[in-house]
Formats: structure tokens, C-alpha cells, sequence
């Protein structure tokens, strides 16, 4: 078995590939990412010499690089390659209709060209826009994305669900409330909150703090990955989500009282343009119909992020200086598989 993992050195990307390796020793796992800013090889560190792994840097919307990849045999294709910071979306579209609209659309081509047996597709709740304080969102709930960064995802989807429609092509998409856990970059609501209280600097909370997000745990989601890839139905759609709805301002106040720092620290900013009020997400079809099984409880789960955080606060400093980017850069290749 030969899995291209794309946009593996990063937070969920990364922690899949460790979670698969640990448990398939045996499966073959190639790891396509650009390295772009939110990328960290440092993130697979402990398994960079594992026989069964080899990471290959490069661009999901480069088709001569990905044309390449594609010649190794691949069986399954799990695409988490995006930009998928909502807040860069905002400032700055472009890159995220590249990415994740063009650099899905190269990979499918590939997919299509080469037979592979199955393409995963990772997306996110974020499609179908915002809820009101009812209601969940199912897998048949009409896309409505919002932010530059949704609605890049949700053209993405559509585009794999057309290779399947067209082309016959074995795919799945999965779509993820908010993950949290260690190794995500710090511009994300939770680890930002942590390592800025670490450091005691303002927390900033946008608008009123009331906004909802689901948090999973990052492993609760590897695991229903793994699910879908060993048992989803050829075309299906399947939401992930941990039923575990809360506001940004408990999250935030749940890391103060952790860390043991003040509340004075929180600052109110002004909102996020076009910020979506709420995310519930019903995961009942992969819980049913594929027995998937989440195992995280969030308090302790936060609790051993905000630890890892605490324990790990060099790695923080090495991933946002100049210097980190040069131990990417020469961290490239290691060629077994
Ligand atoms: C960074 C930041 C965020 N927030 C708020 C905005 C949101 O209501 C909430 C979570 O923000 P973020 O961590 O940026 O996540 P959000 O916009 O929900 O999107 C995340 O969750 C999505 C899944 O729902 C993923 O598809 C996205 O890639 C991921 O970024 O916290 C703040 O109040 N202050 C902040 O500084």
C-alpha cells in the first residue's frame, strides 16, 4: 500500500502521518508539501528515517512535480494541501484559490491520469457557511461558504466530486470542524491564545467572543481519516466533528485558568469581516455507517495541548524565525520508498 499524503508536513498532515506510521509500519507513506510558512518538517523529526517514509518537496499545483510523484504507483491520495488560515484568505485570496482550487485540481488530473484507486479529499464544515443558534450541519446541507478560504475549499470539493461524476474516479471528501493538538501553528485560535498567555501578551478576541466553533481533537480526526480510507462508501461525503460546540471566549478563559494567568490579558478586537456565527456539525453518518469512534474528551484534551505547549515553547521560537526556514530547506529529501 503507497499513500501520497499531500501538505504532510503540516499540523493535521503531519500528525496523520505519524498516527499511520505507528500503527501501518508497513504502508508506504510519501510526503508531498510545498513547506510553505505553516509547514514544519521538525513536525516528523522522529520518524524522517523511517524506511517506509520519504518526503518530496513541492508544489500541489506544480503538474511537473506532481506528474513525477504520480510515476511512484500510488494507491491512495490524501489531499490535505491548503492554505487554511480564514484571516490570510482575507487579506490575501489569491493564494488560497491557487492552492486549493488549482492545486487540487492538478492532483485529480494526476489521479485521473495514473488510475488511482482512491483520492481523499480533506476539507472543512466551513463550506456550508454559518448556523444560527440551532440546528447542525449534515452532509447534504447546501455549501455556503463565506470567507475567501471557504469558498476555496468548497469549489475544491466540487471539483473532486465532478472527477467522480465524469471520470469515475474512487474518491471520498471529508469535511472537519476546528482541530486542536500539538504541532498547529500559531496563528490558530488555540495555539495563539496559549503561547501568547505563555508569554503575557494580549489574547485578542474578535468581536464579542460568542462566535461557536466544534473543537476535535487532531487525533479524533486522523482516526476518522483512517476510517474513511478502510471503509468509505466510493463518492461519499463525510462530516467529522467532536459534538463539542463552545464560544471563543470559554475556550480562551479555559487556557487562562490552565496557565494560570489573569483574564486582564484578553483584549477585544474589532471582528472578523464576514465571521461565521456558529459551526455544529452531525457526524452521525461516519459514527453509523462506518463505526467511527472518537476517543478525546476536550478537558483532557486541552489540557495535554496547553502542556505541549508549555513544554515545547523552543520549538515556537525555531518556527518563527529566519532560521527555521533554512532548516526546511535542507531537511529536503530522504529517497527509500
Ligand atoms: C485567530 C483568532 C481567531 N479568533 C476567533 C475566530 C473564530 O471564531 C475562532 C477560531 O478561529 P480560527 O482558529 O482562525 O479558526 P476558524 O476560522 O474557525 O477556522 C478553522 O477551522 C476550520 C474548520 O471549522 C478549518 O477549516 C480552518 O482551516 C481553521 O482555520 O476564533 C479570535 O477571536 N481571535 C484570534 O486571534
Amino acid at each position: 500500500m503507497r499513500i501520497l499524503v499531500t501538505g504532510g508536513a503540516g499540523f493535521i498532515g503531519s500528525n496523520f502521518i505519524t498516527y499511520m506510521i505507528n500503527k501501518y509500519p508497513d504502508y508506504e507513506i510519501i510526503n508531498l508539501d510545498a513547506l510553505t510558512y505553516a509547514g514544519n518538517l521538525e513536525n516528523l523529526k522522529h520518524i524522517q528515517d523511517h524506511p517506509k517514509y520519504l518526503f518530496i518537496k513541492g508544489d500541489i499545483a506544480d503538474p511537473r512535480i506532481v506528474d513525477d510523484v504520480f510515476q511512484r504507483s500510488i494507491d491512495i491520495v490524501i489531499n490535505f494541501a491548503a492554505e487554511s488560515h480564514v484571516d490570510k484568505s482575507i487579506s490575501d485570496p489569491g493564494v488560497f484559490i491557487r492552492t486549493n482550487v488549482m492545486g487540487t485540481h492538478v492532483l485529480l488530473e494526476a489521479a485521473r491520469k495514473y488510475r488511482v484507486g482512491k483520492f481523499i479529499h480533506i476539507s472543512t464544515d466551513e463550506v456550508y457557511g454559518t448556523l444560527g443558534d440551532t440546528g447542525l450541519f449534515t452532509e447534504t446541507t447546501p455549501l455556503a461558504p463565506n470567507s475567501p478560504y471557504s469558498a476555496s475549499k468548497a469549489g475544491s470539493d466540487l471539483l473532486v466530486r465532478s472527477y467522480h461524476e465524469t471520470y469515475g474516479l474512487n474518491i471520498n471528501i471529508t469535511r472537519c470542524s476546528n482541530n486542536y493538538g500539538p504541532y498547529q501553528f500559531p496563528e490558530k485560535l488555540i495555539p495563539l491564545m496559549i503561547t501568547n498567555a505563555l508569554q503575557n501578551k494580549e489574547l485578542p478576541v474578535y468581536g464579542d467572543g460568542l462566535n461557536v466553533r466544534d473543537w476535535i481533537h487532531v487525533k479524533d480526526h486522523c482516526s476518522a481519516i483512517e476510517t474513511v480510507m478502510l471503509k468509505g462508501k466510493n463518492g461519499e461525503i463525510y462530516n467529522i466533528g467532536g459534538r463539542n460546540e463552545r464560544t471563543n471566549i470559554e475556550i480562551v478563559k479555559t487556557i487562562l485558568i490552565e496557565l494560570g494567568k489573569p483574564e486582564s490579558l484578553i483584549t477585544y478586537v474589532e471582528d472578523r469581516p464576514g465571521h461565521d456565527k456558529r459551526y455544529g456539525i452531525d457526524a452521525s453518518k461516519i459514527i453509523d455507517q462506518l463505526g467511527w469512534i472518537p476517543e478525546y474528551n476536550f478537558f483532557t484534551g486541552i489540557k495535554a495541548t496547553i502542556n505541549w505547549y508549555k513544554n515545547n515553547m523552543d520549538w515556537l521560537q525555531r518556527i518563527q524565525t529566519a532560521a527555521y526556514q533554512d532548516y526546511n530547506n535542507q531537511t529536503c529529501v530522504s529517497s527509500k520508498v
